[in-house]
Formats: structure tokens, sequence, C-alpha cells
């Protein structure tokens, strides 16, 4: 699969803060990439590299094959809308009055415009003032005028921070919709939950280092499912293998992580020497959220 976006070793140092490191991102054609990670893991320092809003410290960037430098930016960055941070709206004006000017900045047709309104569903809503739109409907109006000119790359930081359960639901269907129709997404959330099933590829951000890159199916593939032991013992068995193991109480078992066959049958014959009783020993299966806590060290997303 081509890819959009391809970075090298970038990075980024404030004074002589390492707040991005060593970052090989791969962005595939025609995805959603869900950019995750914790607060201040890093997410907005890159998606600001790469609309050359931050200057790396370190690194390459690529998109569509070409270097990103003084000489290439602006033709690169016509390819590319943007929302980052706050919507960039005027709150005293329309909805209309809204996308007037970006289209007159930018000398685009009415036919682009009118289409890119109708992609976020606003088009009934265009006569109200800015600041009357609720949240999910000032996010809109900026993807909307950030797709105005019809981007062959979309990059969104954090789309569904503060929406409700329904405002969230119709970003993700946008998302959806838009890489269906070939635009590629790039999306950043502090909330697994927020992205999850939309995002066809993930990018995992932890300490501004990437912790993992690549399908759903690949990240679960690459984690082992807890052992659970039960006994009547749990504490003093956790106790028992807390040294070589990460071991923990739960449930009134003992879960233990990142054990592979070999080491499960190590752990239940240094207990049985050690005079547990063992009433069961099974593997449980995890979800997507447990993955991500070990990913970033149990902060989570
Ligand atoms: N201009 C700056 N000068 C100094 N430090 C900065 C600057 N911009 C960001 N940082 C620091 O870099 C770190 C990463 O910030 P960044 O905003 O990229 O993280 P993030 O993953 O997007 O988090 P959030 O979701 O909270 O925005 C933070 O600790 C932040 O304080």
């Amino acid at each position: 699969m081509p890819h959009l976006i391809t970075t090298h070793e970038l990075g980024k140092t404030y004074r002589n803060r390492v707040v991005v490191e060593g970052l090989d991102l791969r962005v595939p054609e025609g995805c959603v990439y869900g950019f995750l990670g914790p607060n201040g893991s890093g997410k907005t320092t890159t998606m600001k590299m790469l609309l050359s809003l931050v200057r790396p410290t370190t690194g390459e960037i690529h998109v569509m094959g070409r270097p990103m430098r003084r000489s290439t930016r602006r033709e690169l960055l016509g390819h590319i809308g943007s929302l980052i941070e706050a919507p960039p709206a005027y709150g005293h004006l329309t909805g209309r009055e809204n996308v007037r000017l970006v289209q007159r900045l930018l000398a685009l047709d009415d036919r682009r415009t009118t289409r890119a309104v109708r992609t976020v569903r606003l088009q009934d809503h265009l006569d109200k003032r800015v600041r009357d739109y609720s949240l999910g409907m000032k996010q809109r109006l900026g993807i909307a005028l950030a797709l105005a000119r019809e981007p062959r790359l979309l990059i969104l930081d954090e789309p569904t921070n503060g929406l409700d359960p329904a405002g969230i639901d119709e970003i993700r269907r946008l998302l959806t919709r838009l890489a269906d129709g070939g635009t590629t997404v790039l999306v950043s959330s502090h909330l697994l939950g927020e992205i999850d099933r939309t995002a066809t590829v993930l990018g995992i951000l932890g300490n501004g280092r990437l912790l993992f890159q690549g399908t759903r199916d690949q990240l679960f593939a690459r984690s082992v499912p807890d052992v659970l032991i039960e006994t009547p013992e749990p504490r003093r068995a956790a106790a028992l293998v807390a040294r070589s193991h990460r071991a923990r109480v739960d449930e009134g078992a003992v879960r233990l992580t990142g054990l592979d066959d070999a080491a499960t049958a190590g752990v239940v014959s240094h207990l049985v020497r050690e005079s547990v009783d063992i009433y069961g020993v099974r593997r449980d299966a995890r979800t997507l959220e447990d993955v991500f806590m070990d990913l970033t060290g149990g902060r989570g997303l």
C-alpha cells in the first residue's frame, strides 16, 4: 500500500526537553489512522510538524513521496486540510459567512464548499451564528472548512474532545465516510474508545516515542493474554512469583502478565513445590484497553 505520509527519525526538542523522538510514521493512503497517546505524549507537536507549524529538530517528513522542504512546502500543504486545536471559525459570523470567507481566501468554487458542507451535514444550519452552534457543530464546521479544498489528507487533532456520545458517533461516521471516499485521515485522541473501531491503522505514542504502529489485529497478536491462577491463597502465591514475574491478586486469583506457555508451566510447578493448592489455570481474554494499558505503562489512554 502506498504511504501518504512517511517520517524518518522525526523529533522535537524544546530547550532541553525531548518532546518527540525517533518517529517513523507510516500513514497508508485511504485509511483512517488513529494517532493515540496519553495527554502530553506529543501528538499535537507531531501533527504541527507534519503541517510545518513547528519546525522539527531532527528527521525528515515525506508527503506523497516527496520531501517536505521549504521549496515544496506550499504545494504539499495544498493537499492537506487540518483542524488543530480550537475550531477556526468566527463566532459572530454565521456558518455560511465563515464558509464564504474560506472560499474567497482559497479561491474555491461553490461546488466544493457545498459538497464539504453536505459531507459534514451542516447544510440546514448555515444561517445560525457559529457562537450558537453546539460544540459538535463547531467541530463539523471546522472539518468542512478543512475539506473545502478537497485535500488528499485530513489531519484532525482530537476532533471528538468534549463531544457527547451522539456527537462522537457523528464524527466517527464522518471519518469513515471520508476514508471510503479516498481521503486519508490522520486523527488523534487520548481516548482509545473514541477512535477504536473507526481507525484501521493505529499509531500509539507514549512519552514522545512510537510504541506501536499497525493494524488492530497486529496489536492483539503482539500481546499474550494474562494467565489467571485460581488458588485459595492468592496473596501468598502472588508473593512467591512476584520476584520474577508481573503478578497481582485480582478477584481472588493471581493474575500474571506477559507469560508464555513455558513460563506458565514454570510458575505452576514452582507454586506446587511451595505447597500452594491450585484449582485452575486459564488465560484471560484481553481487551484492546488492556493492551494499551500495558503499552503506555498503566497510564492508559
Ligand atoms: N511550544 C512549546 N514549548 C515547550 N514545550 C512544549 C511546547 N509545546 C508543547 N510542549 C510540551 O510538549 C509535550 C507534548 O505536548 P503535545 O501537546 O504535543 O502533547 P499531546 O500528546 O498532543 O497532548 P495533549 O493531548 O494534552 O495536547 C508537553 O509536555 C508540552 O508541555
